[in-house]
Formats: structure tokens, C-alpha cells, sequence
């Protein structure tokens, strides 16, 4: 008999993922085995690109997760609500579920995970970080050896696109993300993108799968790309940097019991880091472990082929999990978190910084602020003045390592000075 698939969603994801199910030759032969039973949506006169039974699509997706016949929900609708609630049913009554929605996981991962674990069923998420990339299952499964002390990544397709269109083409922000939006790559609402949200959401995940504890998403910082001018891409390049949308979790020190930083925001990174070459949509994560050293995953972040990989292999490694019907659930596909994780505040971050400044165009700038930075114990690793915009100098600085608390102390008294306009730009440097 056929493991029957209940989908809920049928948009950018959910028809990848129809399609690949459809079209089985030089696939695994354990895919036949799957039957696509029901596809939840929110409208039926809605046009689709695959072709489906009549009778399969349906707009009653609580019937879904209800149906004892189902063994496998693929939720790919997105959002919060009703996906939580859909995800939580369908456990209850038994059914394993795969999910592409990190936004539901990052928030609600506790409860799913322990509705799950009470079910006796797996949440799969492969597809949730990192697209069609495979770095959940080597994190749960060919990693977990290690301890990890570093996970940094490029995790949005979609800010990871517009920086490159802006960085190659000099593109306009609105017009690369409509692109983005028509390549199905943006979120249903794109602010998750541009703002870092939907980065937040899959480093938190991928913190928790590395670190082996749960994470408050709050305590994520998270800054999303929007301030990121031409003007800093342009800085950026000539001092031999991209800018790049990173997520990072790390040990603060190197203890393996050390608090945690957990971050996103825009990092002018070094042209010669891995990380600096990875464009368009494609994604990269960074592991950095012992005794592994590092290994990065690299490939296509977003998009209906790529995600629909991740998604079918999840729901691959579930029918092999139903055929084979053992009565213990396997610790490697199941969540063993109980915890959370000690995250460290974003005043207690050491690292370079790069700022820009807008400064009046008069002798003795410069040594203001060297002396503001002096004053808190920066120290800076360059400062150029190149440009002007209309009468204003502009300065950028690139500091050595520093806490992040006393670089915003030595900011504070910067901008009290009467030569300093503005600073319209302060970027992390990895
Ligand atoms: N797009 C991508 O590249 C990637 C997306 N993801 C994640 O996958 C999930 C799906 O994304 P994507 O396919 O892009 O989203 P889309 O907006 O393209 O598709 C969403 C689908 O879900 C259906 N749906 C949404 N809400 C409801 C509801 N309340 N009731 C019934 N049906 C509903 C929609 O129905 P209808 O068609 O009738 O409107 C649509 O078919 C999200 O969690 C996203 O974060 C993960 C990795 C990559
Ligand atoms: N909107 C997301 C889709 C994949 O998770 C992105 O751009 O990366
Ligand atoms: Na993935």
C-alpha cells in the first residue's frame, strides 16, 4: 500500500514539490511508493501549474490533518496561523509532518517538537534553512559528533540576490526585490527578508540543531539589510570587502559551556573569506567544530526546484521510516532538546566595525575622532576620506577588534561633535 501524502499549500513550494513527485525517472525508487492524497489551498479557481485527480485539491485543510488515511503532512503553506495549529493536529492524531516554515519552527519549535516527541512522529525541516541545501539532516546526523564553536551563514536567497544585483549592476533595492518576489525567492510578505527576520529565524534553528539547546528567538539581534546604501557597496569594495547578509551563532569563548551570540546583520566581509564569493541565491554555511575544523555547505537557498530537493527527501527518509516500522523512535530523526541556550548580549560582541561619516569639510576632523575613539579604547585599523556628497566630507573608518558597548559609547560622543553631520552608515566587518 502507498504512503499517502496530505499537502498543505500549493504555491511556489508545495507545486515544486508536486512536480518532482510527479516525474519519478532517475529518481529514488522508494518514491513510487508515495500517493499524493489531498493538496490544501486557500482558493480553488486559482490557476496551477501541475496537473492533479479531481477531487484532490481541497480548501479543507483541517480535514486533512484529520484524515486517518494520511500518513505524512507536507505543510508548505507559510505563516504562523492556521500552520502551527494545522502542524499540531496532524501530530496528534498520529501523522508525521514535513515543513518547510522556519518562521513556525523558530517560534513554536518547542511546542511541535514536544507534541511530536509525545506522538511517537518526526517534524522534518530540511527545507526550512538553507533551501534545497542538505544541512539540517548533516547537522542532526554526520556533524553531531563534534562540538560545534561556530555557525555562520549566508541563509536568504532573497538579500543575498539584491546585495549581488546592487554590487554587480549597481541595481535599484525596490526593483531586485520585485525580481526577487517574481522568482518566487521573497516570502509572502518580503519584510522577513529585507528586515533579517526570516534569517533570525533559521539561525535560531540552526543554533539549536549545532549548540544542542533550544533559542529564544527574542534573543536573536537581528538587523536586515535596508541601510545598506551603493555608496557603503562601493566603500566596501575598494577596501577589498562584500557586503553580505551573515547569520551567526558562536561561542562567545572557547569553552564548550560558553554563552552563545546569535546574530544577523549586513558584515563587510574579506573578498578572500569563502563567504565572500556566494551570490545571487545561492546559500552557504559555515560549521566550524572539533574536531572537524570547518566544513561549508554551499548551494541554491530559495526557489521551487531547490526547496522542492529538500522537501521530497524528508518526505523519502519518512516513507523508509514507515516501511521499516520499528517501535523506537530514532534519536537522530527525532528532537532531543530540552534546554535553552545562554545567549550573551550584542554590547558584549568584539568585532571590527565599519562606520561612515558625513563630517564638515575643516582641518583637525580626523583627529577628533581618532581622539572620541581614543577616548573608548578603539583603534583603528584605517581611515579615508575620498568623496564628498554636495559640501559634507565623507569619512569611512575601519576599527581592530573591539566591544561593541564601547564603540557605541565612543559613537555617542561623535555625533556631539559640531564638525560631525551625520553617520549614515555602521556595518559589522567579520
Ligand atoms: N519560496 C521559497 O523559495 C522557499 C519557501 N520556504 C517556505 O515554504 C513555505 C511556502 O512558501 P511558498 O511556497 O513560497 O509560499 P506561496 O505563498 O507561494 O504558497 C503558499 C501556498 O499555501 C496556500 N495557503 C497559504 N495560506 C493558506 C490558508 N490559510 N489556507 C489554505 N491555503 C493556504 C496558498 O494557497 P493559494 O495557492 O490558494 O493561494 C499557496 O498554495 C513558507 O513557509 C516559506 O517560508 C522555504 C524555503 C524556500
Ligand atoms: N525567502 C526565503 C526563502 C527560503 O527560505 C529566502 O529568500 O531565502
Ligand atoms: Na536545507
Amino acid at each position: 500500500m502507498g504512503v499517502k501524502l496530505g499537502i498543505l499549500g500549493l504555491g511556489t513550494v508545495g507545486t515544486g514539490t508536486v512536480q518532482l513527485l510527479q516525474d519519478l525517472v532517475g529518481r529514488h525508487p522508494l518514491l513510487q511508493e508515495i500517493e499524493i492524497y489531498r493538496v490544501g489551498v486557500r482558493s480553488l479557481s486559482k490557476p496551477r501549474a501541475v496537473e492533479l485527480p479531481e477531487g484532490i485539491i481541497t480548501t479543507d485543510l483541517e480535514a486533512i490533518v484529520n484524515d486517518p488515511t494520511v500518513d505524512i503532512v507536507v505543510e508548505v503553506m507559510g505563516g504562523l496561523e492556521p500552520a502551527r495549529s494545522l502542524i499540531l493536529k496532524a501530530l496528534s492524531h498520529g501523522k508525521h509532518v514535513v515543513t518547510a516554515n522556519k518562521a513556525a519552527i523558530a517560534r513554536f519549535g518547542a511546542e511541535i517538537f514536544t507534541a511530536a516527541n509525545q506522538a511517537g512522529v518526526y517534524v522534518m525541516l530540511e527545507a526550512a534553512v538553507g533551501g534545497g541545501i542538505p544541512v539540517i539532516q548533516p547537522l542532526k546526523q554526520s556533524l553531531s559528533v563534534n562540538q560545534i564553536n561556530a555557525v555562520t551563514g549566508i541563509v536568504n536567497g532573497t538579500t543575498n540576490y539584491i546585495l549581488t544585483r546592487m554590487q554587480t549592476e549597481g541595481s535599484n533595492f525596490d526593483d531586485v526585490l520585485a525580481d526577487a518576489q517574481k522568482l518566487g525567492y521573497a516570502e509572502a510578505d518580503p519584510t522577513a527578508d529585507v528586515d533579517g527576520l526570516d534569517a533570525a529565524d533559521k539561525i535560531a534553528i540552526l543554533a539549536s540543531l549545532g549548540f544542542g539547546g533550544r533559542i529564544h528567538l527574542e534573543d536573536v539581534y537581528c538587523e536586515g539589510i535596508r541601510q545598506v546604501s551603493k555608496t557603503d557597496i562601493a566603500y566596501a569594495e575598494k577596501l577589498g570587502f562584500a557586503i553580505k547578509l551573515l547569520a551567526i551563532a558562536k561561542r562567545t569563548f572557547s569553552s564548550p559551556s560558553s554563552p552563545l551570540s546569535v546574530r544577523v546583520h549586513p558584515t563587510l566581509v574579506p573578498k578572500a573569506h569563502p563567504l565572500a564569493s556566494i551570490n545571487g541565491v545561492y546559500n552557504a554555511i559555515l560549521v566550524e567544530g572539533e574536531p572537524i575544523g570547518q566544513v561549508m555547505f554551499f548551494g541554491p537557498g530559495a526557489g521551487a526546484g531547490a526547496t522542492a530537493s529538500a522537501v521530497s527527501a524528508d518526505i523519502l527518509n519518512l516513507v523508509a521510516t514507515l516501511k521499516t516500522s520499528t517501535t523506537n523512535p530514532n534519536p537522530l530523526l527525532a528532537c532531543r532538546h530540552q534546554d535553552y541556550c545562554e545567549i550573551a548580549p550584542i554590547a558584549e560582541l568584539v568585532t571590527r566595525f565599519y562606520a561612515r561619516f558625513l563630517t564638515k569639510d575643516r582641518p583637525g576632523v580626523i583627529g577628533k575622532l581618532g581622539t572620541c575613539f581614543g577616548n573608548f579604547g578603539v583603534s583603528l585599523e584605517s581611515i579615508v576620506q575620498t568623496g564628498f556628497q554636495e559640501e559634507l566630507a565623507e569619512i569611512v573608518v575601519v576599527t581592530y577588534d573591539v566591544q561593541e558597548g564601547n564603540f557605541r559609547q565612543a559613537l555617542a560622543e561623535i555625533r556631539n561633535l559640531e564638525a560631525i553631520d551625520s553617520i549614515p552608515s555602521i556595518l559589522r566587518v567579520l
